[in-house]
């Protein structure tokens, strides 16, 4: 892909996160004789947040149309934080599960450290462990965090061998702006993370030949602070009202003033159909290889590389 000065290349998510899926089917195809069974996600959600329940239906959907079995645990929000324990307890225990994800936010009475601290490891299809997280600092085998992942394969597409880009991460979150961190350093990338309390973030920006935007904060990142010809990748997905959509309305926005960004990058991930089909994606690409590592098979054909 070449950027255009002036008009942006609009990065596909969703064909990109419906190519990796499809390669996902593939591996599961490769794996499942030698396995005996399928790979298996299990997601935990726990209350009744409906941004949460689209996702856990979106994951469930996509992870059995890659030949993957889906198990759904769903309890009350009154659960306690024992009881959840035990839940994540029983899914270590259970050899035909692969993965485990417990979405997040918990209700305020638990503490979600613990019950993250409980998964597996080698099951931990988030990267959300202390495990997880010690294994991508040192640079060892291990699953990463998933929406990184897919900033990481998107830049790579857009701009190619990513050595020696500058990379500015805006936010520092344990799920995606300290691991977009590493991951991009993975690939020889001069890192910068930034956060609400950095100073002079437009002239940090201003040099960044990629933006990863995750602070949760509406359109905070400026067309003006974007490099021309950058690749700009928006995390955020933030629903906010829509006056102009009637009486209540509302829409999603990113972290990216879009309109704005779209005439200086030379690439751009849109909200929606941008970042958050990837993480998904990624999330199937994380079970499978960790199907494959907990039966000590290698990794399927068709997912090397991702
Ligand atoms: N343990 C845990 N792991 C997570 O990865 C995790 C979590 N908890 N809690 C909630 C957030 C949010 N998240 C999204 C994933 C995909 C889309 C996604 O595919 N969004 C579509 C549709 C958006 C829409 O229309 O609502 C899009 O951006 O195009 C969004 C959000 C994963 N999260």
């Amino acid at each position: 892909m070449k950027p255009v000065p002036g008009a942006a290349s609009v990065i596909d998510g969703k064909a990109a996160a419906a190519l990796i899926d499809s390669h996902v089917k593939a591996g599961v195809a490769q794996l499942e004789s030698r396995l005996g069974r399928a790979p298996c996600l299990a997601v935990v959600l726990v209350g009744e947040d409906p941004a949460s329940q689209v996702y856990v239906r979106n994951k469930v959907k996509r992870t059995e149309a890659a030949g993957m079995r889906s198990i759904e645990i769903r309890r009350d929000a009154r659960i306690e934080e024992a009881e959840l324990v035990g839940i994540v307890e029983a899914l270590n225990a259970d050899d035909a599960v692969d993965g485990i994800l417990v979405q997040m936010p918990l209700p305020g009475h638990i503490d979600p450290y613990r019950v993250v601290e409980t998964i597996d490891p080698d099951k931990d299809v988030d990267g959300l462990t202390a495990t997880s997280a010690g294994r991508l600092v040192q640079g060892a085998p291990g699953l990463r965090p998933c929406t990184p992942s897919g900033c990481v394969w998107l830049a790579r597409q857009a701009l190619g061998e990513l050595s020696g880009k500058s990379v500015v991460v805006i936010g520092r979150s344990i799920l995606v702006g300290k691991p977009a961190a590493f991951l991009f350093l993975e690939q020889n990338c001069t890192v910068m993370l930034s956060h609400s309390r950095t100073l002079d973030l437009p002239e940090h920006c201003a040099r960044a030949d990629i933006v990863v935007a995750a602070a949760g904060r509406p359109e905070m990142v400026k067309g003006a602070w974007i490099k021309e010809g950058a690749c700009v990748l928006d995390v955020g997905i933030n629903r906010v009202d829509a006056p102009e959509k009637g009486e209540g309305g509302t829409k999603l926005v990113g972290d990216v003033a879009y309109d704005e960004a779209a005439r200086r990058a030379g690439f751009i991930t849109p909200v929606p159909g941008g970042i958050g089909p990837m993480t998904i994606a990624f999330l199937l690409v994380n079970t499978l290889k960790a199907a494959a590592a907990r039966a000590g098979l290698a990794q399927p054909e068709a997912i090397r590389g991702l």
